[in-house]
């Protein structure tokens, strides 16, 4: 199963082809792990208006800098493996995403998959505390996880959260998924999110069903795999 790492890849260790797609993940996080610096800076700055104005504008000259091919919807970018692998700019695993934690996806001790991360500020709902939306992104993408583990990538039909206790910001987090029963496409995951200073006590819940889409249905949907 493929992980994603940490903000920075690691220094690349191949050759040809393989060193530079390690090149590009490793380009690729490293912007995005800037971009998510300059993201909580933003969202806690209490600098002067012309502060912000200059920002602004040093901002959209970066913007400008990102020339060339853009992909396009449905494409699936070279540097990513579909389904079930890394996604360099999931909203909640991709190390160059501006917005993930990123959620950092390994196998469990026991059966079903682990994540961990912290949530910022940008991901604040009640003030300290991390808005439910993010709660159920983790949560349903963990999932997602759990079922392709299992060889049998999967999208959701139904997710159902518990939400017990205010999830903190700032503070490590550990996400919980696993397969708990399938029925010829569909499967029925569970999962949790918990601090790691105390994972015996959830403070989010979620049961899940999740279907693989027939292969004509997947076609469809997915011209690019
Ligand atoms: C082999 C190709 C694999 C293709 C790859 C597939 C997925 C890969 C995607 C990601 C995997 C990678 C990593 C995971 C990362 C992130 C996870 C994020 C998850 C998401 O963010 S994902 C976005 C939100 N998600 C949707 O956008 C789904 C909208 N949906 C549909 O596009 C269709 O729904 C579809 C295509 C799923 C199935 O369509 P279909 O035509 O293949 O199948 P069909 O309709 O026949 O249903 C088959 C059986 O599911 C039962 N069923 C249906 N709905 C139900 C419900 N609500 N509750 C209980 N059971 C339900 C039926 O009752 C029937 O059961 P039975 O067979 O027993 O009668």
């Amino acid at each position: 199963m493929n992980m994603n790492g940490t903000p920075l890849a690691p220094e690349p260790t191949s050759t040809g082809p393989d060193m530079e797609l390690e090149h590009r993940r490793a380009a690729i996080a490293a912007l995005g792990h800037e971009l998510r610096t300059l993201v909580d800076a933003t969202v806690r700055t209490e600098a002067a208006p012309d502060t912000l104005h200059g920002v602004a504008a040093g901002v959209r000259g970066l913007v400008a800098r990102l020339t060339g091919r853009r992909r396009t919807r449905a494409e699936i970018p070279d540097v990513d493996e579909f389904p079930g692998g890394t996604r360099m700019n999931s909203p909640v695993t991709g190390t160059g995403s501006p917005v993930a934690p990123p959620l950092r996806v390994t196998p469990s001790d026991d059966d079903g998959v682990v994540g961990r991360c912290v949530l910022g500020i940008a991901h604040e709902g009640p003030p300290g505390y991390g808005h439910g939306g993010f709660s159920a992104m983790l949560l349903d993408e963990l999932m997602g996880w759990a079922c392709a583990a299992e060889g049998t990538p999967a999208m959701t039909v139904s997710l159902q959260l518990g939400y017990r206790g205010p999830v903190p910001l700032e503070t490590p987090l550990l996400v919980r998924a696993g397969v708990t029963a399938r029925e010829n496409r569909t499967l029925h995951v569970t999962g949790s999110i918990a601090t790691e200073a105390d994972p015996t006590r959830p403070l989010v819940t979620g049961e899940a069903v999740f279907v693989t889409p027939n292969p004509d249905h997947a076609r469809n949907l997915f011209p690019g795999m």
